[in-house]
Protein backbone atom coordinates (compact mmCIF):
# COMPACT_ATOMS: atom_id res chain seq x y z
CA UNK A 1 0.00 0.00 0.00
CA UNK A 2 1.32 3.57 -0.83
CA UNK A 3 -0.18 6.96 -0.48
CA UNK A 4 0.24 9.34 -3.87
CA UNK A 5 1.25 12.98 -3.91
CA UNK A 6 1.37 15.35 -7.24
CA UNK A 7 2.88 18.57 -6.80
CA UNK A 8 2.24 21.24 -9.74
CA UNK A 9 2.14 18.44 -11.96
CA UNK A 10 2.09 19.93 -15.84
CA UNK A 11 1.63 18.03 -19.13
CA UNK A 12 1.73 19.85 -22.65
CA UNK A 13 1.90 17.60 -26.03
CA UNK A 14 3.28 20.56 -28.32
CA UNK A 15 1.84 23.40 -27.36
CA UNK A 16 -1.21 21.86 -25.95
CA UNK A 17 -1.51 22.31 -22.40
CA UNK A 18 -3.35 19.20 -21.25
CA UNK A 19 -2.84 19.27 -17.39
CA UNK A 20 -2.43 22.82 -16.10
CA UNK A 21 -1.34 22.45 -12.49
CA UNK A 22 -2.34 19.42 -10.20
CA UNK A 23 -1.79 19.36 -6.56
CA UNK A 24 -3.59 16.27 -5.03
CA UNK A 25 -2.82 14.16 -2.25
CA UNK A 26 -4.08 10.63 -2.53
CA UNK A 27 -4.33 8.72 1.05
CA UNK A 28 -2.57 5.30 1.76
CA UNK A 29 -5.25 2.84 1.03
CA UNK A 30 -8.09 4.96 -0.49
CA UNK A 31 -10.19 4.66 -3.69
CA UNK A 32 -10.11 7.75 -5.45
CA UNK A 33 -11.84 8.42 -8.76
CA UNK A 34 -10.91 10.83 -11.28
CA UNK A 35 -13.82 12.35 -13.21
CA UNK A 36 -14.61 14.25 -15.55
CA UNK A 37 -15.94 14.94 -19.40
CA UNK A 38 -13.86 13.47 -22.57
CA UNK A 39 -10.63 15.07 -22.73
CA UNK A 40 -10.26 16.95 -19.48
CA UNK A 41 -6.96 15.31 -18.50
CA UNK A 42 -7.80 12.11 -16.70
CA UNK A 43 -6.54 9.23 -18.26
CA UNK A 44 -3.59 11.64 -18.94
CA UNK A 45 -2.86 11.69 -15.23
CA UNK A 46 -3.17 8.22 -14.51
CA UNK A 47 -0.47 7.71 -17.14
CA UNK A 48 1.97 9.76 -15.49
CA UNK A 49 0.95 7.82 -12.35
CA UNK A 50 1.83 4.94 -14.20
CA UNK A 51 4.96 6.38 -15.74
CA UNK A 52 3.39 5.83 -19.23
CA UNK A 53 4.02 9.77 -19.89
CA UNK A 54 6.30 12.16 -19.14
CA UNK A 55 5.60 15.35 -17.16
CA UNK A 56 6.28 18.87 -18.61
CA UNK A 57 6.57 20.21 -14.42
CA UNK A 58 5.82 18.94 -11.37
CA UNK A 59 6.11 16.43 -9.25
CA UNK A 60 5.26 13.00 -8.35
CA UNK A 61 6.00 10.71 -5.50
CA UNK A 62 4.41 6.98 -4.98
CA UNK A 63 4.86 5.91 -1.26
CA UNK A 64 6.68 8.64 -0.31
CA UNK A 65 9.70 8.66 -3.17
CA UNK A 66 9.93 10.85 -6.03
CA UNK A 67 8.73 8.74 -8.73
CA UNK A 68 9.10 10.69 -11.63
CA UNK A 69 11.78 9.00 -14.06
CA UNK A 70 11.58 5.40 -12.54
CA UNK A 71 10.87 3.10 -14.71
CA UNK A 72 6.97 2.00 -14.80
CA UNK A 73 7.44 -1.73 -13.50
CA UNK A 74 9.97 -0.09 -10.19
CA UNK A 75 6.91 1.88 -9.35
CA UNK A 76 4.73 -0.39 -7.32
CA UNK A 77 1.69 -0.05 -9.52
CA UNK A 78 -0.41 -2.59 -11.74
CA UNK A 79 -2.93 -0.92 -14.43
CA UNK A 80 -6.31 -2.15 -15.50
CA UNK A 81 -6.91 -0.97 -19.26
CA UNK A 82 -10.70 -0.53 -20.64
CA UNK A 83 -8.76 -2.76 -23.74
CA UNK A 84 -8.64 -6.15 -21.29
CA UNK A 85 -5.01 -6.46 -23.46
CA UNK A 86 -5.05 -10.25 -22.77
CA UNK A 87 -2.47 -12.54 -24.73
CA UNK A 88 -5.21 -14.62 -26.70
CA UNK A 89 -2.78 -17.71 -27.37
CA UNK A 90 -2.54 -18.03 -23.64
CA UNK A 91 -4.62 -19.67 -21.04
CA UNK A 92 -6.22 -17.49 -18.40
CA UNK A 93 -3.52 -19.06 -15.51
CA UNK A 94 -0.64 -17.47 -18.17
CA UNK A 95 -2.20 -14.35 -18.75
CA UNK A 96 -2.61 -13.85 -14.71
CA UNK A 97 1.09 -14.92 -14.36
CA UNK A 98 3.03 -13.27 -17.48
CA UNK A 99 4.26 -10.37 -15.11
CA UNK A 100 5.35 -12.94 -12.41
CA UNK A 101 7.39 -14.69 -14.98
CA UNK A 102 8.95 -11.97 -17.04
CA UNK A 103 10.04 -10.98 -13.19
CA UNK A 104 11.42 -14.60 -12.85
CA UNK A 105 9.75 -15.49 -9.67
CA UNK A 106 9.57 -18.94 -8.90
CA UNK A 107 6.84 -21.64 -10.37
CA UNK A 108 4.94 -22.69 -7.56
CA UNK A 109 4.82 -19.11 -6.04
CA UNK A 110 3.27 -17.87 -9.03
CA UNK A 111 0.65 -21.04 -9.02
CA UNK A 112 -0.19 -19.74 -5.93
CA UNK A 113 -0.74 -16.16 -6.47
CA UNK A 114 -2.55 -16.89 -9.50
CA UNK A 115 -4.97 -19.36 -7.55
CA UNK A 116 -5.30 -16.66 -4.63
CA UNK A 117 -6.26 -13.86 -7.15
CA UNK A 118 -9.03 -16.28 -9.10
CA UNK A 119 -10.49 -17.43 -5.84
CA UNK A 120 -11.04 -13.61 -4.72
CA UNK A 121 -12.30 -13.19 -8.37
CA UNK A 122 -14.12 -15.71 -8.44
CA UNK A 123 -12.89 -17.23 -11.73
CA UNK A 124 -10.81 -20.22 -10.02
CA UNK A 125 -12.78 -22.53 -12.70
CA UNK A 126 -11.49 -20.42 -15.94
CA UNK A 127 -7.85 -20.96 -15.45
CA UNK A 128 -7.31 -23.19 -18.24
CA UNK A 129 -9.46 -21.43 -20.28
CA UNK A 130 -8.55 -19.09 -23.38
CA UNK A 131 -10.05 -15.75 -23.41
CA UNK A 132 -11.41 -16.06 -26.44
CA UNK A 133 -13.57 -18.69 -24.21
CA UNK A 134 -14.71 -15.92 -21.91
CA UNK A 135 -17.72 -13.45 -21.40
CA UNK A 136 -16.47 -9.64 -21.35
CA UNK A 137 -17.22 -9.93 -18.22
CA UNK A 138 -14.99 -12.59 -17.35
CA UNK A 139 -12.02 -10.99 -19.44
CA UNK A 140 -12.73 -7.77 -17.52
CA UNK A 141 -12.14 -10.33 -14.35
CA UNK A 142 -8.97 -11.81 -15.32
CA UNK A 143 -7.23 -8.45 -16.17
CA UNK A 144 -7.72 -7.24 -12.68
CA UNK A 145 -7.03 -10.48 -11.55
CA UNK A 146 -3.55 -9.76 -13.59
CA UNK A 147 -3.20 -6.53 -11.43
CA UNK A 148 -3.68 -8.55 -8.01
CA UNK A 149 -1.18 -11.21 -8.55
CA UNK A 150 1.27 -8.67 -8.92
CA UNK A 151 0.62 -7.36 -5.19
CA UNK A 152 0.66 -3.78 -6.34
CA UNK A 153 1.44 -0.98 -3.69
CA UNK A 154 -1.38 1.10 -5.71
CA UNK A 155 -3.89 0.19 -8.38
CA UNK A 156 -4.11 2.34 -11.35
CA UNK A 157 -8.04 1.63 -13.15
CA UNK A 158 -8.48 2.97 -16.79
CA UNK A 159 -12.49 2.80 -17.38
CA UNK A 160 -11.96 -0.68 -16.64
CA UNK A 161 -16.00 -0.92 -17.37
CA UNK A 162 -16.65 0.93 -20.36
CA UNK A 163 -17.01 -2.35 -22.75
CA UNK A 164 -19.72 -4.27 -20.47
CA UNK A 165 -23.22 -3.94 -20.50
CA UNK A 166 -25.19 -2.02 -17.95
CA UNK A 167 -26.07 -4.63 -15.78
CA UNK A 168 -22.49 -5.99 -15.98
CA UNK A 169 -20.99 -2.85 -15.09
CA UNK A 170 -23.67 -2.77 -12.14
CA UNK A 171 -22.36 -6.05 -10.77
CA UNK A 172 -18.71 -5.65 -11.67
CA UNK A 173 -19.23 -2.48 -10.15
CA UNK A 174 -20.16 -4.22 -6.29
CA UNK A 175 -17.27 -6.94 -6.78
CA UNK A 176 -14.69 -3.86 -7.31
CA UNK A 177 -15.73 -1.90 -3.88
CA UNK A 178 -15.77 -5.55 -2.61
CA UNK A 179 -12.53 -6.22 -3.82
CA UNK A 180 -10.96 -3.14 -2.51
CA UNK A 181 -12.18 -3.78 0.87
CA UNK A 182 -10.55 -7.10 1.01
CA UNK A 183 -7.27 -5.45 -0.15
CA UNK A 184 -6.96 -2.35 1.65
CA UNK A 185 -4.74 -1.35 -1.45
CA UNK A 186 -5.10 2.61 -2.77
CA UNK A 187 -6.97 2.29 -6.15
CA UNK A 188 -7.07 5.46 -8.53
CA UNK A 189 -9.86 5.17 -10.69
CA UNK A 190 -10.84 6.86 -14.20
CA UNK A 191 -14.29 6.85 -15.50
CA UNK A 192 -16.44 9.47 -17.31
CA UNK A 193 -19.40 7.94 -15.97
CA UNK A 194 -20.64 9.89 -13.14
CA UNK A 195 -22.39 6.59 -11.69
CA UNK A 196 -19.20 4.75 -10.94
CA UNK A 197 -17.91 7.75 -9.78
CA UNK A 198 -20.32 7.92 -6.44
CA UNK A 199 -20.63 4.52 -5.65
CA UNK A 200 -16.71 3.15 -5.84
CA UNK A 201 -15.09 6.69 -4.63
CA UNK A 202 -14.35 7.52 -1.27
CA UNK A 203 -12.79 10.70 -2.32
CA UNK A 204 -13.94 12.11 -5.60
CA UNK A 205 -11.63 14.54 -8.10
CA UNK A 206 -13.39 16.17 -10.62
CA UNK A 207 -11.39 17.61 -13.54
CA UNK A 208 -12.45 20.18 -16.06
CA UNK A 209 -9.82 21.62 -18.52
CA UNK A 210 -6.60 20.34 -16.70
CA UNK A 211 -7.92 21.58 -13.83
CA UNK A 212 -9.00 20.14 -10.69
CA UNK A 213 -12.29 21.94 -9.83
CA UNK A 214 -13.18 20.04 -6.61
CA UNK A 215 -12.09 16.89 -4.55
CA UNK A 216 -14.75 15.35 -1.95
CA UNK A 217 -16.60 12.62 -0.84
CA UNK A 218 -19.37 11.79 -2.94
CA UNK A 219 -21.93 13.49 -0.73
CA UNK A 220 -19.62 17.19 0.23
CA UNK A 221 -20.09 16.98 -3.93
CA UNK A 222 -23.54 16.71 -4.75
CA UNK A 223 -24.54 18.52 -1.39
CA UNK A 224 -22.16 21.29 -1.32
CA UNK A 225 -21.01 21.65 -5.47
CA UNK A 226 -18.11 24.43 -5.29
CA UNK A 227 -19.17 26.04 -8.57
CA UNK A 228 -21.70 25.47 -11.63
CA UNK A 229 -19.83 22.99 -13.24
CA UNK A 230 -19.78 20.46 -10.22
CA UNK A 231 -23.17 21.30 -9.64
CA UNK A 232 -23.66 20.51 -13.13
CA UNK A 233 -21.90 17.64 -14.03
CA UNK A 234 -22.93 15.29 -10.95
CA UNK A 235 -26.57 14.31 -10.46
CA UNK A 236 -29.13 13.20 -13.11
CA UNK A 237 -31.12 15.21 -14.78
CA UNK A 238 -28.33 17.74 -13.78
CA UNK A 239 -29.29 20.27 -11.58
CA UNK A 240 -31.31 23.47 -13.14
CA UNK A 241 -29.84 26.64 -13.55
CA UNK A 242 -31.63 29.79 -13.56
CA UNK A 243 -30.46 33.13 -14.81
CA UNK A 244 -31.47 35.90 -11.95
CA UNK A 245 -30.37 38.91 -10.37
CA UNK A 246 -30.12 39.66 -6.65
CA UNK A 247 -32.46 41.45 -5.03
CA UNK A 248 -31.24 41.57 -1.76
CA UNK A 249 -30.14 39.31 1.85
CA UNK A 250 -31.01 39.09 5.39
CA UNK A 251 -29.85 36.43 7.66
CA UNK A 252 -27.78 34.31 5.41
CA UNK A 253 -31.38 33.92 2.99
CA UNK A 254 -31.33 35.82 -0.44
CA UNK A 255 -33.82 37.31 -2.52
CA UNK A 256 -33.06 36.95 -6.33
CA UNK A 257 -35.81 37.74 -9.16
CA UNK A 258 -35.38 35.46 -12.25
CA UNK A 259 -35.69 37.16 -15.92
CA UNK A 260 -39.12 35.90 -16.07
CA UNK A 261 -39.92 38.56 -13.30
CA UNK A 262 -40.58 35.77 -10.88
CA UNK A 263 -38.88 36.25 -7.55
CA UNK A 264 -37.75 33.12 -4.85
CA UNK A 265 -35.56 32.85 -1.71
CA UNK A 266 -32.23 30.69 -0.92
CA UNK A 267 -30.28 29.92 1.56
CA UNK A 268 -26.73 31.53 0.15
CA UNK A 269 -25.14 33.72 1.91
CA UNK A 270 -24.79 36.62 -0.45
CA UNK A 271 -22.96 39.04 1.10
CA UNK A 272 -20.20 39.27 -1.04
CA UNK A 273 -22.26 40.59 -4.03
CA UNK A 274 -24.19 44.04 -4.91
CA UNK A 275 -27.82 44.35 -5.31
CA UNK A 276 -28.59 43.90 -8.68
CA UNK A 277 -25.40 41.39 -9.39
CA UNK A 278 -26.46 38.63 -11.94
CA UNK A 279 -26.59 35.60 -10.34
CA UNK A 280 -27.54 31.59 -11.09
CA UNK A 281 -30.51 30.04 -9.60
CA UNK A 282 -29.70 25.91 -9.10
CA UNK A 283 -32.52 23.70 -7.78
CA UNK A 284 -31.97 19.90 -8.23
CA UNK A 285 -34.81 17.88 -10.12
CA UNK A 286 -35.86 16.33 -6.95
CA UNK A 287 -36.00 19.46 -5.04
CA UNK A 288 -38.70 20.88 -7.10
CA UNK A 289 -42.38 20.16 -6.12
CA UNK A 290 -45.01 21.13 -8.73
CA UNK A 291 -48.00 23.38 -7.52
CA UNK A 292 -51.32 24.28 -8.78
CA UNK A 293 -51.30 27.87 -10.54
CA UNK A 294 -53.12 29.24 -7.54
CA UNK A 295 -50.48 28.27 -4.85
CA UNK A 296 -49.04 30.91 -5.59
CA UNK A 297 -49.07 32.69 -2.03
CA UNK A 298 -45.65 31.09 -0.67
CA UNK A 299 -44.04 32.32 -4.08
CA UNK A 300 -42.48 30.09 -7.06
CA UNK A 301 -42.17 30.12 -10.13
CA UNK A 302 -44.50 29.50 -13.01
CA UNK A 303 -44.24 27.90 -15.99
CA UNK A 304 -45.96 25.46 -18.59
CA UNK A 305 -45.40 21.83 -18.82
CA UNK A 306 -43.84 21.09 -21.89
CA UNK A 307 -42.47 17.28 -21.78
CA UNK A 308 -43.33 14.52 -19.33
CA UNK A 309 -41.29 11.14 -19.23
CA UNK A 310 -42.25 8.13 -17.39
CA UNK A 311 -39.46 6.11 -16.05
CA UNK A 312 -41.81 3.71 -14.23
CA UNK A 313 -40.36 4.53 -10.53
CA UNK A 314 -39.89 8.47 -11.45
CA UNK A 315 -41.44 10.64 -13.95
CA UNK A 316 -39.46 13.04 -15.09
CA UNK A 317 -41.84 17.07 -16.11
CA UNK A 318 -40.19 19.00 -18.13
CA UNK A 319 -41.52 22.67 -17.33
CA UNK A 320 -40.86 25.73 -18.90
CA UNK A 321 -40.54 29.21 -17.09
CA UNK A 322 -42.91 31.82 -17.95
CA UNK A 323 -41.05 34.71 -19.56
CA UNK A 324 -37.92 32.55 -19.81
CA UNK A 325 -35.87 30.09 -23.05
CA UNK A 326 -35.19 27.62 -19.85
CA UNK A 327 -36.92 24.13 -19.46
CA UNK A 328 -36.67 23.03 -16.11
CA UNK A 329 -36.51 19.33 -14.97
CA UNK A 330 -38.43 17.75 -12.12
CA UNK A 331 -38.52 14.52 -10.72
CA UNK A 332 -41.97 13.35 -9.39
CA UNK A 333 -42.40 10.55 -7.49
CA UNK A 334 -43.48 7.49 -9.49
CA UNK A 335 -46.57 6.56 -7.53
CA UNK A 336 -48.08 10.38 -8.09
CA UNK A 337 -50.54 10.72 -10.83
CA UNK A 338 -48.35 12.42 -14.17
CA UNK A 339 -48.52 16.12 -14.81
CA UNK A 340 -50.49 16.77 -17.62
CA UNK A 341 -48.74 18.11 -20.56
CA UNK A 342 -49.79 21.92 -21.43
CA UNK A 343 -50.86 22.38 -17.20
CA UNK A 344 -49.95 25.58 -15.72
CA UNK A 345 -48.11 24.98 -12.62
CA UNK A 346 -46.03 26.90 -10.16
CA UNK A 347 -42.32 25.32 -9.65
CA UNK A 348 -41.48 25.69 -5.64
CA UNK A 349 -38.62 24.41 -3.32
CA UNK A 350 -37.30 25.20 0.26
CA UNK A 351 -34.46 27.83 0.16
CA UNK A 352 -32.47 25.17 2.08
CA UNK A 353 -31.96 23.39 -1.24
CA UNK A 354 -31.40 25.80 -3.74
CA UNK A 355 -28.06 26.69 -4.76
CA UNK A 356 -26.62 30.43 -6.09
CA UNK A 357 -23.56 30.90 -8.23
CA UNK A 358 -21.95 34.75 -8.63
CA UNK A 359 -21.14 35.63 -11.76
CA UNK A 360 -17.57 34.06 -11.56
CA UNK A 361 -19.20 30.69 -11.06
CA UNK A 362 -18.25 30.14 -7.74
CA UNK A 363 -21.14 28.55 -4.81
CA UNK A 364 -22.14 31.34 -2.14
CA UNK A 365 -21.63 29.33 1.14
CA UNK A 366 -24.91 28.65 2.51
CA UNK A 367 -25.02 27.25 6.36
CA UNK A 368 -27.78 25.20 6.77
CA UNK A 369 -26.47 23.09 4.17
CA UNK A 370 -23.27 22.55 5.77
CA UNK A 371 -24.51 21.40 8.67
CA UNK A 372 -25.90 18.41 6.99
CA UNK A 373 -22.77 17.06 6.19
CA UNK A 374 -22.12 14.35 8.14
CA UNK A 375 -18.61 14.11 10.64
CA UNK A 376 -16.74 10.55 8.86
CA UNK A 377 -17.98 9.95 5.81
CA UNK A 378 -17.63 6.22 4.23
N1 LIG B 1 -0.33 11.42 -27.24
C1 LIG B 1 -1.03 12.55 -27.34
N2 LIG B 1 -0.64 13.53 -28.18
C2 LIG B 1 -1.31 14.69 -28.27
N3 LIG B 1 -2.41 14.98 -27.58
C3 LIG B 1 -2.87 14.05 -26.71
C4 LIG B 1 -2.21 12.78 -26.56
N4 LIG B 1 -2.88 12.07 -25.62
C5 LIG B 1 -3.92 12.84 -25.24
N5 LIG B 1 -3.93 14.02 -25.88
C6 LIG B 1 -4.90 15.12 -25.68
O1 LIG B 1 -4.88 15.47 -24.32
C7 LIG B 1 -6.18 15.80 -23.85
C8 LIG B 1 -6.51 14.96 -22.64
O2 LIG B 1 -6.64 13.59 -23.02
P1 LIG B 1 -7.02 12.45 -21.98
O3 LIG B 1 -7.02 11.15 -22.71
O4 LIG B 1 -6.19 12.56 -20.77
O5 LIG B 1 -8.50 12.89 -21.62
P2 LIG B 1 -9.59 12.10 -20.78
O6 LIG B 1 -10.10 13.08 -19.80
O7 LIG B 1 -9.06 10.84 -20.26
O8 LIG B 1 -10.69 11.83 -21.88
P3 LIG B 1 -11.41 10.47 -22.33
O9 LIG B 1 -12.43 10.20 -21.26
O10 LIG B 1 -12.02 10.85 -23.63
O11 LIG B 1 -10.33 9.44 -22.43
C9 LIG B 1 -7.11 15.59 -25.03
O12 LIG B 1 -7.38 16.83 -25.60
C10 LIG B 1 -6.31 14.71 -25.98
O13 LIG B 1 -6.66 14.98 -27.31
Amino acid sequence: MASVRLHGIKKNYGDNPVIKGIDLDIEDGRFVVFVGPSGCGKSTLLRIIAGLEDVTEGELEIGGVPSLGVDPSKRGIAMVFQSYALYPHMTVADNMGFALKLAKVPKEEIADRVRRAAEILQIAHLLERKPKALSGGQRQRVAIGRAIVRKPEVFLFDEPLSNLDAALRAQTRVELARLHRELATTMIYVTHDQVEAMTLGQKIVVFNGGRIEQVGTPFELYERPANLFVAGFLGSPRMNFLEASLVGERGAIATVRLAGGAQVEVAADATNAAVGAKVTLGVRPEHLRLQPPEAGEGGGIPGTVGLVEYLGDVTLAYVQVEGMPEMVAVKCNGGQPAPAMGARVLLAFEPQQAYLFGADGAAMPARERSARIPAAAY
